[in-house]
């Protein structure tokens, strides 16, 4: 597969999980699968052992950016990092930290230098990180973060998860459930709701995004009997959103929005945290859906599905939400919009 912009820069993430070999998996499937061209920020050698522990033929290349679309479909290029990575499949070590977020740095800068077009990210497990040091809760803050710091101004990041039936993005992210409540403030559901509509509308190629605005206690609320935050924190939002000229509507009993009918009313939920997003996301399609992270000023995907450590090393992982991380990545590159098909 040729293409008409530079190739994406895929960061191994953490290398005890099955990102090294959803990068082999796609790469072998990448006649069948059209799979865009790629590189992996990782470690030469850990890759090449393992493909021999799976017993994958997969020619490996220490290569460019620059050069990694010419080697492509004879090589799957690998753009080396100075730190090395220790090889312990299902056993996450906290000395790989240095070299799991030097490929992160290094796929952002290839983002602002054009030396990528697009960034994919294979999945970290957060505790080695936090363990080693790493202050962030996950890629979509980090990225934020370095972010920010380029362009010298507050960025919202928001996460999404994208598939063929559903788009969720939850308001509140990677934080624990009794803190939702103290976190989730109008002020934060109008900013996340802005960011959603306006990428939707400039990545997604949505003229006019709906959003459906989940509740966050049981039946809405039911009119204050059961909480009173969906009246008096989320229905201003709503309002607000409204009045802004944002096609949204809410409280919406989160339990009976995500049913096949009630999904035709709307391009995107935005639920109050992790689970009521991740869930219906995963249930329906966790094969397909894709983690895209809106609100930044570059494209960054990756698949929905976690470093599974149960099954690394064994050739079972599916590199199918990985592959199409890689396609919706590059489809917005290449023409500044993304339809899931
Ligand atoms: N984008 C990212 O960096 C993400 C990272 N994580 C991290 O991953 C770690 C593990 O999280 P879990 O909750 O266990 O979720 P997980 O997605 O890693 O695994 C859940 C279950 O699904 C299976 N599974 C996952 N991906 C699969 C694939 N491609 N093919 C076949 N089976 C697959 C696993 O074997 C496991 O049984 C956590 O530390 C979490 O923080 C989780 C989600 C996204
Ligand atoms: N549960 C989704 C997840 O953990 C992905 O987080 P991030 O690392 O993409 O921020």
């Amino acid at each position: 597969m040729h293409t008409n912009c530079p190739s994406l820069a895929v960061s191994i993430g953490d290398p005890s999980g099955i990102g090294p070999e959803i990068a082999l998996a796609a790469w072998l499937q990448r006649n069948n699968e059209a799979v865009t061209p790629f590189y992996l920020l990782a470690d030469l050698d850990l890759m090449a052992t393992r493909a021999r522990l799976l017993g994958w033929n997969v020619p490996l290349i220490e290569t460019t950016p620059a050069q990694a679309e010419e080697h492509f479909s004879h090589y799957l290029p690998i753009v080396c990092l100075k730190n090395s990575l220790k090889d312990t499949p299902g056993h996450p070590d906290s000395a790989n930290a240095p070299g799991i977020i030097e490929a992160i740095n290094k796929a952002v800068a290839d983002c602002f230098s054009g030396a990528a077009a697009a960034m994919v990210t294979c999945p970290i497990a957060k505790k080695p990180l936090y363990d080693a040091g790493f202050a962030f809760p996950g890629h979509t803050e980090y990225l934020a973060h370095l972010a920010e710091q380029k362009a010298g101004k507050p960025i919202t990041p928001v996460m999404m998860l994208a598939g063929p039936q559903l788009r969720t993005v939850p308001v509140t992210i990677h934080i624990p459930l009794a803190n939702v409540i103290t976190t989730l403030t109008t002020d934060l559901i109008v900013k996340t709701a802005r960011i959603t509509a306006q990428d939707l509308k400039s990545r997604f190629g949505l003229a006019n995004p709906r959003l459906a605005i989940s509740g966050l206690n049981p039946h809405a609320g039911e009119d204050g009997a059961m909480g009173s935050e969906d009246q008096q924190v989320i229905a201003p939002a709503v309002a607000i959103l409204k009045a802004e000229g944002i096609e949204a509507f809410g409280p919406l009993p989160a339990d009976t929005m995500f049913h096949a009918s009630a999904r035709a009313n709307y391009d995107v939920a935005l639920c109050m945290y992790h689970d009521q997003a991740l869930i219906p996301a995963k249930a329906l399609a966790f094969d397909e859906a894709v983690n895209v992270t809106l609100g930044l000023p570059f494209i960054r995907t990756s698949p929905d599905h976690g470093t599974a450590f149960d099954i690394a090393g064994k050739g079972v992982a599916r590199p199918d939400s990985f592959i199409a991380a890689l396609k919706i990545a590059h489809r917005q590159a290449e023409t500044g919009k993304a339809k899931i098909s």
